[in-house]
């Protein structure tokens, strides 16, 4: 099974096609500027050009504090792009799994978020993609969005390389204790991305496609995920940093972020039996890849 994927130097793009050989399966890349989702035309030839069975839709505009300053940009990318590779695999005649985000909530809600629950962005970046899943809806039925979170891996930018990079100059580093969410590791999506793929190439049941909530098992605050990242590099020989824990209002930012975006996996494991690890194992797991890597 040939499985394409948008977004070629992305945290997920990378994990698939690290994990293909292991799950026995044949993962494409492509990305600019072959396939530039700020220019729909480009998209279906490049996609159709690769032959897939199923069309991973990972490429984003992620960067959620510029997207404040680049509206049109973000909704180039995240909405009309997403629209355009839909249509594409529509087009092509295979499903599309597209990736979406937590942060299409406005975290007003007590508990983890179920893929019912009312939608509310609070940054261009959650409405731009929550743009994308209603385009995605309506391009394609065979169809299924994965709303991942606060995603990490040895691969590009996220929380877990920024905290490592500044706790090799700091004994301190101050992160917000009051926005909780579900830590996620890219290679743990990419696994139960390319099971889901299998699944929904080879079985038509309509429950099998929809919205569906990909996160790491457990939960925390940005400040737990900081402690734990630095628990982890300490072990690994990392001389040792606190974590002073900050208010949102102690640091502001151009884009707002939900309080809350905890999110249900348990839709996933009904349907999928996807159950992905808990967050601290994955973590632990990054942080050695990433630390051995660098020779640490
Ligand atoms: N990162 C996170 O914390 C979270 C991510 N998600 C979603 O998961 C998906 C995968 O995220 P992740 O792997 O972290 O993303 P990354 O930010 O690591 O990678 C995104 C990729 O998209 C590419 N891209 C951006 N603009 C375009 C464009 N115009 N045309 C073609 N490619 C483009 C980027 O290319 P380049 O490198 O050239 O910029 C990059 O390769 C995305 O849909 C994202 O919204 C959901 C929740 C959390
Ligand atoms: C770097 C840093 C951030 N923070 C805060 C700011 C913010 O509230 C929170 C996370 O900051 P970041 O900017 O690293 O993460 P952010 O870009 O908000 O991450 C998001 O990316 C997009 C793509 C998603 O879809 C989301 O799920 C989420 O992962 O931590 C600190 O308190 N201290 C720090 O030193």
């Amino acid at each position: 099974m040939r499985i394409v994927v948008t977004g070629r130097e992305g945290q997920v793009a990378q994990s698939l096609a690290a994990l293909a050989f292991e799950h026995d399966v044949e993962v494409v890349l492509c990305g600019r500027p072959e396939l530039d989702l700020a220019d729909a035309r480009s998209i279906y030839p490049a996609l159709a050009a690769l032959k897939p069975d199923a069309i991973v839709s990972a490429a984003a505009y992620t960067a959620v504090d510029k997207a404040e300053s680049e509206r049109e940009l973000a909704f180039s990318v995240n909405a009309v792009g997403a629209g355009a590779v839909a249509a594409a695999g529509k087009q092509i005649g295979v499903p599309v799994l597209h990736l979406s985000t937590d942060y299409v909530f406005d975290g007003s809600k007590s508990g983890a978020y179920v893929e019912t629950d009312r939608t509310g962005p609070r940054s261009v970046y959650g409405a731009s993609k929550l743009e994308g899943e209603k385009r995605v809806t309506a391009e394609i039925s065979d169809h299924a969005i994965f709303r991942t979170a606060w995603v990490y891996s040895a691969y590009g930018h996220n929380f877990l390389k920024t905290m490592l990079r500044l706790g090799e100059t700091r004994d301190t580093v101050s992160v917000v204790a009051d926005q909780w969410g579900c830590p996620t590791s890219a290679e743990d999506i990419a696994a139960a991305i390319i099971v889901a793929s299998k699944r929904i190439v080879s079985d038509s049941d309509p429950r099998l496609r929809g919205i569906f909530h990909l996160t790491g098992s457990g939960e925390a605050s940005w400040a737990d995920f900081a402690e734990h990242i630095f628990a982890c590099a300490g072990r690994f020989g990392r001389h040792p940093v606190a974590v002073n824990r900050i208010t949102t209002a102690d640091y502001p930012t151009p884009a707002k972020r939900p309080a809350n975006s905890r999110l249900s996996g348990r839709k996933l494991e009904e349907i999928y039996g996807i159950t992905l690890p808990h967050w601290q194992a994955s973590t632990e797991k990054a942080v050695r890849a990433l630390l051995a890597s660098q020779g640490s």
